[in-house]
């Protein structure tokens, strides 16, 4: 019966109809969806542009084709027209102001949760089920507990030795410039001290980047490949699913060398994974027996999965898949945002020789040698090099996009305007830097202005986020900042080389984090002395 019907549509219709009709039920249904958007959405009566709270497609336009990773600065456009807050697609709402920054990054019990469509919270993709890509508040909350203490500040002082050592590398390879005069790429020898330092912190592992030839520079464009591929899996999931998953390494390694080397990466942490889960095991036997070398040995090479293992998390929390995401997550957040960070402060106090000057007299009490030790607490009760740092890092826009979140629990005010719960609210970090009535001048480096208002830092400054999802690795991010630049001001003498702040340092495209053009060269130096030699 059902097949002799089936044979009867078939007759009736050929395939041509069959598409027409598909084709004509999904315009159908796109212009019923705008319709919708426009009018009786909860967010229909937020000012902004129509097509762009009608359709995706008008960020696309900005973000993928034909403009690349702009329409950060199409929002800057959006509210100099429509005021304070903006609806800039059908579900973002975004606000510039800076006094309301408290309110959408909440801390406490005041609920917040991540955007899943922003941030592309799958479970398959390389973050996916990471303490940064957790939509729900209180599993955010219960994942970000067992990892709090492992990058707590004294947890980091543990680790102060091993940063240092790593810096002496880095000093060796400008030593080894400055005999051979050859010019030395800040942005991927900063890449590789944070990559070695995170590798080492987190899992006790060696990635030895700092002595490859070109730094392990690959490691750094992938990573940065992989920010930029962030709007093509917003606008369309299905790809970047099934980039993720269906295309077998051989051929990824053919498509992208650096993408392919993400899934690399997952497999080495399931590995490592195995091995503290084995350790485990054996600490566990091994105590019950009364011995507990398997306990000291696995404390010498200790990893945060260790930890996590250890901790009160449900076991469903401490499968191998969760904690491969997690470790992702931790070498990305870890190595190209500090290594952006560290080169972009680098080249300002370089750019401003008032500056260099000035943090020179101050180092000298503290580091007379050229090879004198210090630790990071001695660097952090100085009084210039904080301001330094802070406006660095302000100035890096290392984290230049908007970062949304939803109350699902609670109403928020903005001025006139109701914003319902669970509606997505967000402010961008770049904007909110580049506010002149805030950090007036704001394309200068002036790090006095964090001296000449000790409350600014305390209020407005966002380079790490604010509440409950504030940056996880601050502690140990301070310890690298301050220790390198220390070490090499104190030691090297060096000059900018062929970096122009324009083309090579400058965020001209915002993927979450703030990328230079495309033109762009990285910053270079040269050594023009080394006083240790
Ligand atoms: C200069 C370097 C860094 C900057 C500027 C930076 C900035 C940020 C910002 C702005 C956020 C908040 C994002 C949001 O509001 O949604 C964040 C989150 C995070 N960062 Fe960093 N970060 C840096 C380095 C690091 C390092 C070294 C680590 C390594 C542990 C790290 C790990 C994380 C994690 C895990 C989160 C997610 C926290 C959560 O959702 O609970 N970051 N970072």
């Amino acid at each position: 019966m059902m097949s002799s019907q089936l044979s009867g549509f078939l007759i009736h219709y050929t395939f041509k109809d069959v598409l027409l009709g598909g084709i004509s039920l999904y315009l159908v249904y796109g212009i019923l969806l705008c319709i919708y958007r426009l009018t009786i959405h909860p967010l229909a009566q937020f000012p902004g542009p129509k097509l762009a709270a009608a359709t995706f497609w008008y960020e696309f336009y900005y973000d993928l084709f034909p403009h690349k990773l702009r329409y950060l600065w199409k929002i800057e456009e959006m509210h100099k027209k429509y005021g304070p807050i903006v609806r800039i697609n059908p579900i973002h709402l975004h606000i510039n102001d800076p006094n309301y920054l408290d309110e959408i990054y909440a801390g406490g019990k005041r609920k917040r949760n991540r955007d899943a469509w922003y941030y592309r919270s799958e479970s398959n993709g390389p973050l996916g089920w990471s303490v940064f890509q957790t939509v729900d508040h209180d599993v955010h909350r219960m994942r970000r507990a067992a990892l709090n203490r492992f990058f707590s500040k004294r947890s980091v002082q543990e680790h102060e030795e091993m940063i240092i050592d790593k810096i002496e590398i880095l000093c060796g390879r400008f030593a080894e410039a400055y005999r051979t005069g050859d010019t030395v790429s800040l942005t991927f020898a900063c890449g590789a001290l944070t990559m070695d330092v995170i590798s080492a912190y987190a899992f006790g592992a060696e990635t030895d980047n700092l002595t490859r030839q070109d730094f392990g520079a690959e490691y750094l464009e992938a990573y940065s490949k992989l920010s930029q591929f962030g709007p093509v899996g917003r606008q369309f999931p299905w790809l970047a699913k099934a980039c993720l998953t269906l295309i077998p390494s051989s051929l990824m390694h053919r498509i992208s060398p650096a993408a392919a080397l993400i899934p690399r990466n997952r497999l080495f942490f399931r590995g490592m994974i195995e091995e503290s889960v084995r350790q485990q095991e054996e600490g566990k036997r091994t105590k019950s027996e009364g011995l507990l070398e398997a306990e000291k040995e696995s404390q010498k090479n200790k990893s945060i999965f260790q930890d996590i293992l250890r901790s009160n998390l449900p076991p469903s929390e401490k499968a191998p898949a969760r904690l491969a995401a997690e470790a992702n997550l931790l070498v990305i957040a870890g190595t190209e945002t500090t290594a952006r960070a560290l080169s972009l402060v680098l080249f300002h106090i370089l750019d401003n020789p008032q500056t260099l000057l000035q943090l020179r007299e101050e180092l000298r009490p503290l580091m007379p040698h050229p090879d004198s030790r210090v630790s990071v607490a001695a660097l952090e009760a100085l009084r210039f090099f904080p301001a330094v740092i802070t406006e660095g890092i302000r100035l890096s826009h290392v984290v230049s996009s908007r970062m949304p979140r939803y109350a699902p629990e609670e109403t928020l005010r903005y001025s006139k305007w109701i914003i319902p719960a669970g509606a997505r609210v967000m402010q961008s970090h770049y904007l909110h830097h580049m506010n002149p009535d805030i950090f007036p001048d704001p394309y200068t480096f002036n790090p006095h202005r964090w001296l000449d208002n000790p409350e600014l830092k305390q209020n407005y400054f966002m380079g790490f986020g604010k509440g409950s999802r504030i940056c996880l690795g601050i502690n140990l991010v301070y310890a690298e900042l301050y220790l390198t630049i220390a070490r090499l001001l104190t030691r090297f003498d060096m000059r900018l080389h062929e970096t122009i702040r324009e083309r090579d340092v400058d965020v001209k495209r915002d993927c979450i984090i703030g990328l230079p053009s495309p033109e762009g060269q990285g910053i270079r130096v040269r050594i023009t002395q080394d006083k240790a030699g």
